[in-house]
């Protein structure tokens, strides 16, 4: 308010002052004229004023902008600094080479020192697994106290391996490093130590938990990364987009809006689900052999989220899930259980539990009409219906059913 107020009043007020100055000072301003020189002298004063009161809101003006610059100029200044630090670690990795940051004295000797100079991992081309072998997953030190005193350590040591069909669900509380393993996984972050094996760029997806939607038609944020022209180039059709578009549930998109072709502020435009539906559309379409899905169907209804998966798996796709929705156990036959920070003593900070083979279609039908039998049973024999009840349970353990 005070910076608005200065500006706009400010300067003026003060030019209002110095141009009273000599109306009020000078001798001459008193002196006893002649009519003549009288009217000489009131046209010259008039003129006077109306140029100086020009002059002044050009001050007023210049006054404003130099206020405002002085913001403009950190601000530069802040977009300045980001690019450089952005050049500087494009150059070192370019480079390769870290500086090196000792090992503080005060840091006790059974602490993990983890900083970039100090990357000692392998990452190598697996064709049917991701495995993760003694990975620590750590958070990289970005700024100067962070490099001082290593990495945030999430995981000490993490292994695990994902083959082919082997539907994997990850979970763990808030802030325990299940997106920070998927980076590990995705290249993004550094493998410290240990060994990691991946499938090629081309085999694996990552659908991460906030959607991204590119600048462009509504067939680019089905095809995205790939362009129409490749696409174009790889033999698909409109018609593929189609069926793709009826798995996710978003049949109705292209009739609604108007065509493939549609240019569009798709973020604008496609509500959250919608978003998240396109997103696994693009999974759908790039056929990859593995697919890490972050968190990525949250806003998704569950019946549609269940129809997705079956879909995703049908067509071969093994799911690395990150979530917290104990629904979509059932679709996965092992769950990682990160623990991490919360670990207790010498307890393992993760562990990873067998879930039997999800139950089929029928199976569940089956099961559901056999609890409902039993539950109109108990109103005439408690004691049976427990027992039989203690069986079904015994029958579906691990089968996500009850
Ligand atoms: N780029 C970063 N810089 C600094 N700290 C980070 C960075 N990314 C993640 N972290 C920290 O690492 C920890 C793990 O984050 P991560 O995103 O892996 O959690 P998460 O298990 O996926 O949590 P959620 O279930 O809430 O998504 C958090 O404490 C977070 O603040």
């Amino acid at each position: 308010m005070t910076e608005d107020f200065i500006i706009k009043y400010f300067w003026s007020a003060a030019g209002y002052g110095l141009m009273s100055i000599p109306l009020l000072f000078s001798k001459n301003a008193k002196a006893t004229v002649t009519t003549n020189s009288a009217s000489t002298m009131v046209a010259s004063r008039t003129e006077n004023y109306v140029s100086n009161r020009r002059l002044l809101l050009s001050l007023a003006d210049a006054g404003g902008r130099l206020m405002y610059s002085g913001k403009e100029i950190s601000e530069l200044v802040g977009y300045t600094n980001r690019v450089y630090g952005l050049l500087g670690a494009l150059h070192t990795l370019d480079t390769d080479s870290y500086p090196v940051v000792d090992r503080p004295a005060h840091l006790p000797n059974d602490k993990p020192f983890f900083v970039m100079s100090n990357v000692h991992g392998e990452t190598c081309i697996a064709e049917n697994r991701v495995a993760l072998i003694e990975v620590p997953i750590v958070v990289p030190p970005t700024d100067t106290l962070s490099q001082l005193e290593g990495g945030d350590v999430l995981v000490k040591s993490l292994t695990f391996a994902v083959g082919e069909n082997e539907h994997t669900l990850i979970s763990g509380g808030n802030g325990i490093g299940k997106t920070s393993l998927a980076r590990v996984i995705a290249g993004l972050w550094p493998v410290w130590q240990g060994k990691l094996e991946v499938p090629e760029s081309s085999d694996i997806f990552y659908l991460s938990q906030r959607p991204y939607l590119p600048i462009g038609s509504l067939r680019d944020q089905v095809i995205y990364p790939h362009s129409y022209a490749q696409m174009k180039a790889a033999g698909r059709t409109e018609a593929e987009l189609m069926s793709i578009l009826d798995k996710v549930h978003l049949l109705y998109l292209p009739g609604r809006e108007g065509g493939f072709d549609t240019r569009k502020e798709w973020k604008d435009v496609l509500s959250g689900g919608e978003k998240q539906r396109i997103c696994f559309a693009r999974m759908f379409y790039h056929r990859p052999k593995f697919a890490v899905l972050d968190d990525c169907t949250n806003a998704v209804s569950s019946d549609v989220e269940d129809r997705m998966y079956e879909s995703a798996k049908q067509a071969g796709i093994t799911l690395l899930t990150i979530t917290h929705r104990p629904s979509l156990l059932r679709h996965h036959v092992r769950q990682l259980i990160i623990t991490g920070k919360e670990t207790i003593g010498t307890q393992p900070e993760y562990k990873v539990m067998s879930l039997a083979h999800p139950a089929t279609e029928h199976e569940r039908q089956t099961l559901d009409a056999e609890i409902e039998q039993l539950r109109r049973t108990l109103a005439i024999e408690v004691p049976e219906w427990r027992n039989r009840l203690d069986q079904v349970k015994a029958d579906l353990s691990g089968k996500m059913l009850l």
